[in-house]
């Protein structure tokens, strides 16, 4: 989607709104958790001692009520509050060590499983991306991945924690007393039943809140992506109402899913503190009947406390690991995500030496988008190595769309394309693009250095072969007159580079990759006389002894083919050389006549204003 029609936006609902009630999707992370077993057994220790000096407390308690204040020896007092330091000493090791294991093994997994989504994602094949928004994928990789983070790092442990620590506590409570422990098991089902049905209305307007959130970020990488076009057209009104919506959106969701957790805290506190009081207020009565010592019920009640403190605890992360649950749902879809086009399991070597012999043989293609209209239909074209052809055709004829089946974007419903003789899907994807650079239309320029834009091309390549491009490609003459030559930084996507400038830095990357294969979109943006005498001057020297098929815009270009080819709606119409088809008066000849020639004529006017300028200067 372009980001000059953010109107589209309305229309797109997210890409999934699957609901499952289950936390399955967590298993995902099994793989990721289960590579750094010994910290996940330490981190276990660790949580098993600290709940178990948790649980130690009580004890002392109720032998410092029960003997420590009536006896008349102080040295038992001294020794149960040392008990007592001991036990925090204990507890807060642990604690620490649980907290910091834990909380590594959080970032770790999700270091891993973003590392993980993002090759996954960079692999996949065109079609994905027609269907795909790529701030939605962003938006997966880092709030998705956080929420992941969030409940590795600390939902789980502090889920675990509180089950072991309210096993433990239940167990005592019913080992304290029997009698107060049936009286809490009675308070059970009146907590836990409505607690259950509040944690799915939770879970649900949680995944509602996520997925608002998700559409906010996606309009919003949209727009800042094409901020110079959403400005140029004075959008910004309409951008800012439709964020404005979105997040507000975002704001409503996030508010129902707060107030279904806080109702879901208050009936799980509540209630849970509710029968506590209940139940101190038998046992006190027991206390009094002289059936209970005093410690005892101070033990019991500790113990009951813990238990609930930690029921109350799971309720509160519960709806955190079912989040969580959502998140990994999304991110384990992008891992199951398969690419259309893939290596075939005993990929056949290209030849070596490379020659750059290209065929399309009875090819017919249309998008997966688009299943009805062929984009090329029985295409017919063999190029034979060093062979420059221009195609020229009106828009939409299927120029491009020869390009992308080179690269092997997409596979043809019908028909064989060869590189050197070798079928493509008979290849290896990454075989048969090292054999094919490309020169596009709009030079992808990143921040970044110049140099390091240009070694794009080639990541290997030495300084000197980086220079040498440039020399090359003409980069040389505009670079020496920066402040810092080759490592001048570029804003984003080249904003600081003129036109020109962009397209020989794209010959410099084409250059330095050196394959014999060389794909050519010729830029539409028509660039001063200046300007286009370097350029032409780089593109013949990059396309000496290549195979070139140009997607030709400029008279000069296409002159200097041994052939062109003229497409329409995904057919070739004609074929021969600039002379021939001018006397054949069909299409080549109006599309010459309308677009070349006036070309051609801006040009001439263009060097007589220079020449009057100089002359008059
Ligand atoms: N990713 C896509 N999904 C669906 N249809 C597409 C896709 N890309 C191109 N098309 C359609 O395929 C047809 C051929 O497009 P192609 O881009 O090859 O034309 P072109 O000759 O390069 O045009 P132009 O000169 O305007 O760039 C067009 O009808 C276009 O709308």
């Amino acid at each position: 989607m372009r980001a000059e029609d953010p109107a589209i936006f309305a229309d797109d609902a997210p890409a999934s709104r699957r609901r499952r009630r289950s936390l399955a999707p967590l298993r995902m992370l099994l793989p990721f958790v289960a590579r750094y077993r010994g910290t996940v057994v330490l981190a276990l220790i660790a949580l098993v001692i600290a709940a178990g000096a948790t649980l130690a407390v009580p004890q002392a308690v109720r032998r410092m009520i029960d003997y420590g204040f009536t006896s008349d020896s102080s040295l038992m007092v001294n020794q149960y509050f040392a008990m007592l330091v001991v036990i925090a000493l204990l507890l807060a090791a642990a604690s620490a060590a649980r907290y910091y294991l834990v909380t590594w093994l959080g970032e770790r997994v999700v270091a891993d499983v973003r590392t993980a989504v993002f090759d996954r994602i960079i692999g996949l094949s065109a079609d994905y991306f027609d269907r795909a928004r790529s701030g939605e994928l962003v938006s997966r990789l880092t709030a998705d991945a956080t929420q992941i983070k969030a409940t590795v790092g600390s939902s789980v442990s502090v889920a675990l924690r509180n089950l072991v620590l309210g096993v433990g506590a239940a167990t005592l409570m019913v080992v304290t007393s029997p009698r107060l422990s049936a009286l809490v098991l009675l308070a059970i089902p009146v907590i836990v039943l409505p607690l259950v049905g509040f944690g799915r209305a939770v879970r649900r307007r949680q995944r509602a809140a996520q997925d608002t959130l998700a559409e906010a970020s996606a309009f919003a990488a949209e727009n800042i992506g094409g901020i110079r076009i959403l400005q140029a057209f004075t959008n910004e009104p309409f951008a800012s109402r439709r964020f404005r919506a979105a997040v507000e959106d975002a704001f409503q969701a996030a508010c129902v899913s707060a107030a279904a957790r806080a109702a879901l805290t208050f009936v799980a506190l509540f209630l849970i503190f509710g029968s506590v009081v209940a139940v101190l207020w038998y046992g006190a009565n027991e206390v009094l009947a002289g059936r209970m010592t005093p410690g005892t019920l101070g033990q019991f009640v500790l113990y009951a406390v813990f238990a609930a403190g930690a029921l109350g605890q799971i309720s509160e992360v519960w709806g955190e690991v079912q989040q969580a649950a959502g998140a990994a749902e999304r991110l384990a879809e992008l891992l199951d995500e398969q690419p259309a086009i893939a290596a075939p399991a005993a990929p056949v070597p290209l030849p070596e030496p490379a020659r750059g012999a290209v065929a399309f043989e009875n090819v017919t293609f249309s998008y997966p988008a688009r299943p009805a209209e062929p984009a090329l239909a029985d295409f017919n074209l063999q190029v034979e190595p060093g062979e420059t052809v221009a195609v020229v055709g009106p828009s939409g004829a299927g120029k491009s769309t020869l390009f992308h089946l080179l690269l092997r974007a997409y596979d043809p419903q019908a028909g064989t394309i060869r590189i050197d003789g070798i079928a493509l899907p008979d290849a290896d994807p990454r075989a048969i693009r090292q054999r094919i650079a490309v020169v596009p239309q709009d030079t992808l320029i990143f921040t970044g250095t110049i140099a390091e834009n240009i070694r794009y091309g080639r990541p290997e390549a030495s300084d000197d072969e980086v220079r040498a491009a440039a020399a090359a490609a003409r980069v040389a003459e505009f670079v020496t007159a920066m402040p810092d030559g080759y490592l001048t930084r570029v804003g984003e996507r080249g904003v600081t580079l003129s036109g020109g400038q962009r397209q020989r830095i794209a010959i410099a990357r084409a250059i330095l990759r050196d394959a014999p294969i060389l794909l050519l979109d010729e830029a539409t943006s028509s660039l001063d006389a200046e300007s286009e005498t370097l350029v032409q001057q780089a593109l013949e020297g990059l396309m000496r002894g290549r195979t070139t098929l140009v997607i030709a815009h400029r008279l000069s270009t296409i002159l200097s083919a041994d052939r062109i080819v003229v497409l329409d709606r995904g057919r070739i119409v004609e074929q021969g050389t600039h002379r021939s088809l001018t006397a054949e008066d069909g299409l080549y000849a109006r599309l010459a006549r309308l677009q070349f020639e006036v070309d051609a004529e801006l040009r001439a006017g263009h060097r007589a204003a220079v020449g009057r300028g100089a002359a008059g200067g």
